[in-house]
């Protein structure tokens, strides 16, 4: 199982790569890391695997993360009352197109690869049309809004070598385009 000393943190290079595409039939080497990324998201949303084993909650995970240059990021979204309303590992995904309208979270966001807290909102697209394969080869493309895209945006983002601190404003950390959805 993946534990926190298995995350790698900001300041790693492959933090700030791009990650490489995967070819199918995905090796069994990379269809058993899908599974061991979604086994730690399961495994950190449960108060008492995360308390047993320290593990930082997280709603998405991304194959750099775990020291792996891949393109490959899982995904667990929870509604406020817990129940999961999007479950998906991306292999290969790209964004299609994407809403000029922006979203962020109330909450602004943090990351298993940056141990500070770093405070402000975090602007992304309100809407996402994303493009990408299942673990196995099936293509999907697929239109997001709300905390999912938001999600499935910090996601991606590591996949291309960019960590959420970066997209918020240096000089005015909580400043917004007036017509942002501001997601709670
Ligand atoms: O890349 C994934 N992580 O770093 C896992 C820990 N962070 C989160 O779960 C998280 C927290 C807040 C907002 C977003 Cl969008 C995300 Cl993704
Ligand atoms: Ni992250």
């Amino acid at each position: 199982m993946i534990l926190m000393k298995d995350i790698v943190r900001d300041g790693d290079p492959v933090l700030r790569q791009v990650a490489k595409p995967l070819t199918f039939p995905l090796s069994d080497h990379y269809k058993q890391l899908a599974e061991d990324m979604m086994e730690y998201l399961v495994n950190s949303q449960d108060p008492k695997i995360a308390e047993k084993h320290q593990l930082r909650a997280g709603v998405g995970l991304a194959a750099p993360q775990v020291g792996e240059g891949v393109q490959m990021a899982a995904l667990l979204v929870p509604d406020d009352k817990g129940e999961i309303i999007f479950k998906e590992v991306y292999v290969n995904p790209e964004i299609v197109s994407e809403s000029v309208r922006q979203a962020c979270l109330s909450e602004g966001e943090g990351c298993l690869s940056v141990d500070k807290v770093i405070n402000g909102y975090v602007p992304r697209p309100d809407k996402l049309t994303i493009h990408y394969y299942t673990v196995d080869g099936e293509e999907k493309t697929i239109r997001l809004k709300d905390y999912p895209a938001i999600v499935s945006s910090h996601e991606i983002d590591h996949l291309n070598g960019h960590l959420f601190y970066d997209r918020i404003n240096k000089k005015e950390p909580f400043a917004l385009k007036e017509d942002t959805v501001v997601i709670s």
